[in-house]
């Protein structure tokens, strides 16, 4: 029997997810004023979100040196003297996520997180990371997502995502947290908890009447318009307050089941969104038995760049429905029927 394809780049992305994970996980217990900057566009990066670009694209290296590596971060703010005190933080904590043979100094740090800056395209291999999704999430120790996927011309093959503070049975709030979510295309969607290698396949949840949905959308207003969510919801008849989360944790719910509908909605007709931002999730959430598109029900394109630059916001739903949730999306936005 032949090989699955992509077994390697499947295992060797669990394994930079998990040690990536890992290593967020401890740097939550531990992080302190002034271990968070915020960038130009307003949003927070912490040490967590560099050492977590660090492991895995050192990881990656290693195992396909000749891949390019599409990466949220860069090195700039931990350069030069101002970037000091963080910059050594996290060559401490990158390397406490990686074996002894590859461990880093200050130089080949900078240069590893560096290798994320691919403009990404059309053609070839590439991979899309988001080191820590959701960092507001992450400081308010509730969901994030470390997110990895592989893009092969334009299409994602292989989504890993490792989210250290979601319950592993959603029913169960209290019980064990640390859950990874894995998918190759043509081959399923799973689950595996992090203190163990077992996979279990998952699905979305195939409800027929929209009125038992639950839909799911950011914890950020500014990410979503949430208004429209509202009135798009009432139109489906949804009668359950929408589940708030951050981060690709949303699609990771969606592919077992725990809510129906993702609705980000556009809030600025300038924000392109992010390839890191989706890539693994949509993935996910399509082996899982979902489509994702955008408001228009076009599929996302991942083959633009470093942004879904031809896409408008992200409706995810079971296959079932996600019809009719784009027509209601449609009905909200365009009440003149204009496009
Ligand atoms: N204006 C605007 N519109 C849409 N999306 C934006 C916007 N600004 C930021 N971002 C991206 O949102 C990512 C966080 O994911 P979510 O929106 O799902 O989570 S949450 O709102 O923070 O709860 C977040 O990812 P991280 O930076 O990795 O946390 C951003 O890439
Ligand atoms: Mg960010
Ligand atoms: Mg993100
Ligand atoms: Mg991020």
């Amino acid at each position: 029997m032949s090989a699955l394809a992509f077994a390697a780049e499947r295992a060797v992305a669990i394994h930079a997810v998990l040690s990536a994970s890992k290593v967020c996980q401890r740097v939550f217990t531990k992080l302190v004023n002034g271990e968070t900057i915020t960038k130009k566009d307003k949003s927070p990066v912490t040490i967590g979100d560099f050492s977590a670009q660090a492991v895995i694209n050192t990881i990656l290296h290693k195992s396909f040196p000749e891949d390019p590596i599409v990466g949220e971060e860069d090195s700039k703010d931990l350069r030069g003297e101002e970037g000091r005190q963080m910059r050594e933080k996290v060559l401490e904590l990158a390397n406490s996520g990686l074996d002894q043979a590859l461990t880093l100094t200050e130089e080949s740090l900078l240069e590893t997180i560096d290798r994320g800056t691919y403009a990404g395209g059309a053609h070839g291999r590439m991979w899309a990371l988001d080191p820590i999704d959701g960092t507001k999430g992450f400081l308010r120790g509730e969901q994030f997502a470390v997110c990895l996927a592989l893009i092969v011309d334009g299409q994602v093959q292989v989504g890993v995502m490792g989210c250290p503070n979601l319950p592993v049975d959603a029913k169960d709030k209290d019980g064990e947290k640390g859950c990874l979510f894995i998918t190759v295309k043509g081959q399923g969607a799973f689950q595996r908890n992090f203190s163990s290698t077992k996979e279990t396949p998952i699905s979305m949840s195939s409800i027929q009447s929209l009125a038992e949905a639950s839909f799911c959308e950011s914890v950020e207003s500014g990410h979503s318009n949430q208004s429209d969510s509202a009135k798009i919801a009432q139109l489906l008849g949804i009668t359950k307050a929408p589940v708030r989360m951050d981060s690709q944790c949303k699609y990771c719910s969606l592919s077992r089941g725990d809510a129906e509908v993702y609705l980000r909605l556009p809030v600025s007709a300038t924000y392109e969104e992010k390839i890191w931002d989706h890539a693994s999730g949509s993935l996910l959430v399509a082996e899982a038995g979902g489509i994702v598109s955008d408001i228009h029900g076009q599929p996302l394109d991942f083959s633009k760049g470093r942004t879904l630059a031809t896409n408008s916001g992200v409706i995810a739903a079971h296959a079932k429905i996600h019809g009719r949730v784009i027509e209601a999306v449609q009905k909200v936005l365009f009440p003149e029927g204009k496009l």
